[in-house]
């Protein structure tokens, strides 16, 4: 969607990381549901695992109590075999006679090998009993008769007892190496045993020897390995005592593994279970997972150290019945012990049931538990996927497209029902946001192209409008005209009437002006009181000053506003493209000098740009670079032009008045420059060089010349209206050690005239510095009498434009009189400049001027020369 309106702004790479809203919804709704249902699994679990652990092994000890009783039954019952047996031979030894002799003889032989066995020949293993007797055994009735009893005995209760299968066979172990054995496994026995065999010595019998079983009663050998059947045996011993002697051992076989089976088939045995069975002197005869490496070498085995956990459990005493004994680690994998201790014989028996064997099925429940629930959520998240896009995001998508659609200026059509209530409003409200910032778009456009007050283009867009104008003289081989237009002396009206005046008068002027012109040309305000007008196609120059007349004429026409009837000129100077330049800029400044020079010939008139009006401008700036150089490479100098009593003729004080000696051009005359210092802002450094000469100068004068009273200097109006004006002043009188009486400024009256209230405050703070003010040029600048009482000054300089045609114009007269009268009435000093003869001089001093200044009395003179005047007067010379 986004592609059909393109823009770089747009592209979605701005925001590489951002994801739409549904996708969002969906990894919430997964993300959520898990780190809901994922503890909730994980706290089932642990719950469960706990439970079930605590049931199963409870039922698993139970099995392996009975499995342990068994066990134990079946050996006490061998137990018991032996002590019945033991009865049944003593009973039965008290009734021996002949028969058991003659049973003796009936059976035995002597073998090669010197010792007597059964004979073969009558022999059945599975109902006879064998019996060995070594070489020169000691052959006694009485023995014979013993054994022939036992033959008997042994046969009788071997049958009976070996229906019920609990053991594999019995024996009897005499001291004089003799054996008696009633086997079902080995029915040759006897045949096997060669005539060394001598059992004496080993536990069979010496575990029934009174020493080693004073109470004569049941004892179990060591479990051994046999590994020819690889079976675990161990031996039950009954010492058989007749009359209180004892003759031998009675015992009996039992073959571990078939009882093994009791204690390994417990239940459901698990895959991985181990069983560690130790005898009652600590041997093992099940070592779970190194029950081969047992095997292999039963003597030396031990538990492999690293096993901490299970030599710990070892180590722990075990009951006579079956306890958990917790959580053990083996060989890495954990396993949940139960153990016992099995009795008669204290053999100590671990059970070791694998734990996630037994949680396996729980683990089962939870993997499904989870994956159910994550495909639920997985499910859940699609549904709302594709609701939020039909619901949310389509709708949005669309919002935003038509957002870019106004971005990009197109304005699409309102859509009214958006599906949902908020998407509606938000649409609706997006639109309007969309109306309004065209609307303000539009506005801040206007703003920055057009002129507040006038409406006029501004100059920025004038700019743009005369460049295309420019383009298309040289498209179409027309010409084009730049009018700039000047209000003459509005300042007056606006300083005088105030600027709410001043403003509906440019209004007028701007709706005049547009008004006497067509469409295609442009009005724009350029600044102040100037417009500049673009003829953007003309053919005779007549037909430009036609149209400047025309304007003159229009503007000249009175105003009506707020009761005033005002009139106003305005100056025009006029530019042509392509014959004065095809730069717009150029274009401009020619009109605007062009303007200048009309403003010169007299006001209300126009001027087209000539070759002298390039010039000037050529030479301006030529003096504004050499001016920016001119104070560093000290190329001003001051003049000093006396002040003179008239009365007396005596000098009393004097004017500084620069100079610039450029090296090239001559002296340039400060009429020249000081407004394009002013323009520049190179008056401020330019006029503080000349107070702190002037300053420095006085000074050395008045020592010289106690009685000059003033040294005055010239202000430009940049220089007055600086805010540390006063502290500058302060600085250089303290600086230069001067008495501040002996300074006079000159101001004129317009610098006064703007800010009438500034100047007033600044006038009066340089006068509290005892520096004393004159109004220079005083008649020419529309003072107004109400606030010339005001003014802080201490004397007024009558303008020379009076002076020069004082002696035959009335009118000048009238003026220097009143000026005279005015300054009397004032309590102010009057000084007349610009006397250039004695008649000049003669009739102001009969008008009562009492000081003046002119050519009359000297020229504006080197600082040498003035010093010589003085000193002149200073010896009366003059
Ligand atoms: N025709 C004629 N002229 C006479 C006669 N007596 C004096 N003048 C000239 O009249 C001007 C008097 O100075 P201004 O009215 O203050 O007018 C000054 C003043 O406004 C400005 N100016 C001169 N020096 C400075 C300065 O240091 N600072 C500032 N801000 N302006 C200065 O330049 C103006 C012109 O100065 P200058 O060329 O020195 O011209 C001086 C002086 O040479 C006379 O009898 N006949």
């Amino acid at each position: 969607m986004g592609m059909l309106v393109y823009d770089e702004r747009f592209t979605p790479n701005r925001v590489p990381l951002v994801m739409n809203v549904s996708r969002k919804m969906s990894w919430i709704v997964v993300l959520s549901s898990l780190a809901v249902l994922l503890p909730a699994l994980i706290i089932f679990y642990y719950a469960a695992k706990k439970e079930l652990l605590a049931t199963e092994l409870a039922e698993h000890r139970d099995y392996i109590q009975v499995a342990a009783d068994g066990f134990a039954s079946d050996l006490s019952m061998f137990a018991t075999n032996l002590e019945k047996l033991d009865l049944l031979i003593n009973r039965q030894l008290v009734e021996t006679g002949n028969r058991d002799i003659a049973r003796f003889d009936k059976r035995m032989v002597i073998s090669a090998d010197g010792a007597w066995r059964n004979n073969k020949e009558t022999y059945d293993g599975s109902i006879d009993a064998g019996l060995f007797l070594p070489p020169n055994y000691p052959l006694t009735d009485e023995a014979k008769r013993f054994y022939g009893r036992l033959f008997d005995i042994f046969e009788s209760f071997g049958v009976a007892t070996h229906s019920e299968k609990t053991f594999s066979n019995i024996w009897f172990l005499g001291h004089g190496r003799s054996e008696l054995i009633f086997d079902q496994y080995y029915q040759n026995f006897i045949y096997l045993m060669s005539p060394e065999t001598d059992y004496t010595e080993t536990e069979w019998m010496t575990l029934a020897s009174p020493e080693l079983n004073p109470e004569r009663n049941i004892r179990w050998t060591s479990p051994m390995f046999d590994p020819v059947p690889g079976s675990w045996i161990v031996s039950a011993i009954h010492p058989l005592d007749v009359d209180g002697e004892w003759v031998g051992t009675l015992g009996q076989d039992v073959q571990l593994n078939r009882l093994f089976r009791l204690i390994q088939g417990i239940g459901d045995p698990f895959a991985e279970e181990q069983h560690i069975l130790r005898d009652s002197q600590g041997g093992f005869i099940l070592a779970g997972p190194w029950q081969q490496e047992l095997e292999g070498m039963a003597e030396q085995f031990s538990i492999d150290p690293k096993e901490t956990a299970l030599l710990a459990l070892l180590s722990r005493p075990m009951t006579d019945s079956a306890s958990l004994m917790g959580e053990v680690t083996l060989q890495g994998k954990s396993y949940q012990a139960i153990g016992l201790s099995l009795q008669p014989m204290g053999w100590e028996y671990l059970h070791l049931i694998p734990t996630d064997e037994m949680l396996k099925n729980l683990q089962k429940v939870v993997y499904v538990a989870a994956l159910f629930f994550l495909l639920t959520a997985l499910a859940i998240s699609i549904v709302i996927n594709s609701a939020v896009r039909k619901v949310i995001s389509k709708p949005i998508e669309q919002l935003v497209l038509r957002t870019r659609l106004f971005a990009i200026g197109q304005k699409p059509e309102p859509i009214a029902n958006w599906g949902s209530y908020e998407i509606t409003e938000l649409a609706l409200a997006v639109d309007m946001m969309n109306d309004d910032l065209e609307r303000e778009t539009n506005r801040l456009a206007f703003m920055a192209t057009h002129d507040d007050l006038t409406g006029l283009p501004n100059r920025s867009l004038l700019n743009d409008r005369l460049e295309q104008v420019i383009q298309d003289t040289r498209r179409y081989q027309t010409k084009a005209a730049v009018l700039f237009l000047d209000l003459d002396q509005f300042k007056i009206i606006n300083d005088s009437l105030g600027h709410s005046t001043g403003d509906k008068l440019l209004q007028m002027v701007a709706d005049r002006i547009s008004f006497q012109l067509r469409e295609d040309d442009v009005v724009s305000r350029f600044g102040g009181d100037e417009f500049v007008v673009v003829i953007s196609d003309f053919e005779h120059m007549l037909d430009l000053s036609n149209i400047a007349e025309k304007l003159l004429f229009i503007i000249k026409q009175p105003y009506m506003i707020d009761g005033y009837d005002l009139s106003i000129t305005s100056s025009i100077g006029i530019s042509v493209c392509p014959e004065d330049s095809d730069v717009a800029e150029i274009l401009i400044q020619n009109a605007d000098s062009a303007m200048y020079e009309s403003k010169k010939l007299g006001r209300n008139a126009f001027q087209f740009h000539t070759k002298d009006i390039r010039d000037q401008v050529l030479r301006k700036l030529q003096l504004e670079e050499a001016l920016r150089k001119a104070l560093d490479e000290q190329q001003f100098v001051l003049y000093y032009q006396p002040k003179v009593n008239l009365n007396t003729g005596e000098i009393y004080g004097m004017e500084a008045l620069i100079r610039w000696q450029h090296p090239e051009m001559g002296i340039v005359s400060p009429l020249e420059f000081i407004p394009l210092a002013e323009e520049t802002g190179l008056i401020m450094d330019i006029g503080a060089w000349v107070i702190e000469e002037a300053c420095w100068q006085m000074k050395q004068w008045s020592g010289r010349f106690p009685w000059l009273r003033s040294m005055a200097i010239n202000l430009s109006v940049k220089q007055f209206q600086q805010k540390d004006f006063c502290r500058q002043i302060e600085g250089v009188i303290r600086e230069q050690n001067i008495a501040s009486c002996k300074i006079d400024f000159e101001i004129t009256e317009s610098m006064i005239m703007g800010d009438v209230e500034a100047a007033i405050r600044m006038l009066a703070q340089l006068r509290a510095l005892g520096v004393s003010i004159s109004i220079d040029d005083f008649g020419t600048g529309y003072s107004s009498l109400s606030y010339l009482k005001h003014l802080p000054t201490d004397a007024l300089k009558i303008d020379r434009a009076f002076i020069n045609d004082l002696v035959n114009d009335k009118n000048d007269q009238a003026i220097t009189k009143s000026i005279i009268a005015l300054a009397n009435n004032l309590n102010l000093n009057v000084i007349a400049e610009g006397i250039e003869d004695a008649e000049q001089a003669a009739m102001l001093t009969a008008m009562g001027c009492r000081y003046a200044q002119g050519y009359y009395f000297s020229r504006p003179l080197p600082a040498a020369e003035m010093a010589l005047l003085l000193e002149k007067q200073d010896n009366g010379v003059v």
